[in-house]
């Protein structure tokens, strides 16, 4: 078992160094993005299943509240959180359109989906990335493995983020930290600390 842990923790810092190599560009290109998006009153729609949705929470919490500084509160929703909405769409509908039923609701021109899924491939969140592109938003696509059909989904308008790992937990490990980069590069942008500091 502790020989399993300890290649767990080599993997996941392997799989976080091939990060560092490839994934920079299309991060500040999504920081610039959602800086532009914000600025223009626009807001970030998050989603994705499993752990991913638990990251489209994760994200959507650090816009409204804060993330490491006190700043003013910022427009940021996970599609993943209103159980009477969700099964009432799976129900009545498909759970393949839990996503995007609520972005033909809640999408406004201008504002992101960030959409969360580690291969790519999950229906819901390519549904979504439909309904977000018929209502001329764009989108952040945090993706790993081969990108799946996620990746033959966006235009030059739009930014992949694809972990150069096969493996989920790995994918989701660096989820996490893309998700905190965007935050940092948001709060850096809109709320520079000044010298004075
Ligand atoms: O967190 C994990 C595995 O680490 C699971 O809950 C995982 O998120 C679920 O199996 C998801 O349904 C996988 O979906 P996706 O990443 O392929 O879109
Ligand atoms: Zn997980």
């Amino acid at each position: 078992m502790l020989d399993n842990i300890r290649k767990s923790f080599t993997e996941s810092i392997q799989t976080k160094i091939a990060a560092a190599e490839e994934l920079p560009i299309p991060i500040e290109k999504a920081a610039n993005m959602m800086v532009r998006a914000l600025i223009n009153g626009n807001k970030i729609l998050s989603c994705g299943n499993g752990g991913s949705a638990g990251d489209a929470q994760h994200f959507s919490s650090e816009l409204l509240n804060r993330y490491e500084r006190d700043r003013p509160s910022l427009p940021a929703m996970a599609l993943t959180t209103d159980s009477s909405t969700i099964t009432s769409i799976a129900n009545d509908y498909s759970y393949d359109e839990i996503f995007s039923k609520q972005i033909k609701a809640l999408g406004q021109p201008g504002d992101i989906l960030l959409a969360i899924s580690t291969s790519g491939n999950s229906r819901n969140v390519i549904n979504a990335m439909e309904a977000a592109l018929g209502r001329d938003m764009t989108i952040v696509a945090l993706t790993g493995k081969d990108g799946g059909e996620m990746a033959g989904f966006l235009s030059e308008n739009d930014v992949e983020i694809r972990v150069p790992s096969s493996r989920t937990a790995r994918i989701q490990e660096v989820h996490l930290l893309v998700i905190h980069n965007l935050c940092e590069s948001i709060d850096n942008a809109l709320f520079p600390i000044s010298e004075a500091e």
